[in-house]
């Protein structure tokens, strides 16, 4: 099989490209974005008419949540109109679609965990332009899969944990908010995952894609809020003998963090779709996290 997987260059297209393509089974196409510009929706039939894929994998997104406040258009551009496109091409040639979107759909209200089915209204930019292209693709009437996941990080890329490596290595205090909460989730989680259900759907794709109703939630087990999450990693740090400078991590509001764009409180993903329809339960998000600091922490003793 031919999959076009974009946005290889980032966290999730990474992970997605090194995992398939290790177990070799099909050929790969990964475009870098001057070959396939999410910003120029107008080239990408042309782009999809020469790749010709058999499956199209589109973790690629604009993911800047703050700068998305003022550059809204740009925002709307990559992640509303483009996967509209990719979408329409898709569906007129029967070529099925998986799609990666956010927990920011959200507004964060609420004490339970998000399920598919729940009302959104995202409180971001961001937020917004990831429901327009999750729109777009449900319009475009093809087989689809859309999977919300939330708080991404891992060994590569930009992400919060290697923020949090960073200051704590640099600074004498870590300052971070305790007020929302979700499930870090790393990119590997993600990609084995996707791996999964593309091995159940080995034959008829689109009816594995139609059993979650082309809607499922992935993260990774539990949930914590921002500051569990960078206290478990100075934790992880330590005891991995890597030297830190910043001492307990200061548990903050919100308020005392401001940030252009606004964030969900209650960010957590109701995964019981995923376990129901798939059968699958992903590893804790402390499982996750250990992983990826055994990767980290020996370039950093
Ligand atoms: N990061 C997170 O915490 C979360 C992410 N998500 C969603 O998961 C998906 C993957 O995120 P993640 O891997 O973390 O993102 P990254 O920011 O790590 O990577 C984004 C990728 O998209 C590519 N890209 C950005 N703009 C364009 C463009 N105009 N044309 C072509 N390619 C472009 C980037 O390429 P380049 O290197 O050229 O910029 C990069 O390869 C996204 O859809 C995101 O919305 C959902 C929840 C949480
Ligand atoms: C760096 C830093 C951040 N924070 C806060 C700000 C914010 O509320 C929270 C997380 O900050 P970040 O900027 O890393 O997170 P953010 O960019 O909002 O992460 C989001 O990215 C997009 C792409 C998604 O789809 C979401 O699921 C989510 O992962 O931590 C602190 O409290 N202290 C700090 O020192
Ligand atoms: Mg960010």
């Amino acid at each position: 099989m031919r999959i076009l997987i974009t946005g290889t260059s980032g966290q999730v297209g990474g992970a997605l490209r090194q995992l398939l393509s290790a177990r070799g089974a099909d050929e790969l196409i990964c475009p870098p974005r001057a070959d396939f510009d999410l910003t120029q929706p107008d080239s990408l039939a042309a782009a999809l008419d020469g790749i010709k894929p058999d499956l199209i994998l589109n973790p690629a997104a604009y993911t800047a949540v703050d700068r998305a406040e003022d550059e809204v258009e740009l925002a709307m551009t990559v992640n509303g109109a483009s996967p509209g496109v990719i979408a329409r091409w898709a569906a007129a040639r029967g070529v099925p679609l998986l799609h990666v979107s956010t927990d920011y759909v959200f507004d964060g209200s609420g004490e339970r965990p998000w399920r598919e089915d729940d009302p959104v209204a995202p409180l971001s930019a961001y937020g917004r332009s990831k429901l327009a292209g999750e729109d777009e693709i449900r319009a475009a009437g093809g087989a689809h899969l859309v999977m919300r996941t939330a708080w991404v990080f891992g060994a590569e890329g930009a992400n919060f944990m290697r923020t949090m490596i960073r200051l704590a290595r640099e600074r004498d205090s870590l300052r971070v908010v305790a007020d929302q909460l979700g499930t870090p989730t790393s990119a590997r989680t993600i990609a084995e995952v996707i791996a999964a259900i593309l091995a159940q759907g080995k034959g008829d794709l689109p009816a594995t894609f139609a059993k979650a109703g082309g809607l499922v939630h992935l993260t990774n087990g539990g949930s914590t809020s921002w500051h569990g999450f960078a206290s478990a990693i100075v934790d992880g740090l330590r005891q991995r003998d890597v030297a830190v400078k910043a001492g307990d991590v200061e548990a903050i509001t919100t308020a005392d963090f401001p940030t252009k764009a606004r964030r969900p409180a209650n960010s957590r993903l109701d995964l019981s779709r995923l376990a129901v329809v798939y059968g699958i339960v992903p590893p804790t998000w402390q499982s996750a996290l250990d992983d990826e600091l055994a990767e980290v922490a020996p370039g950093l003793r």
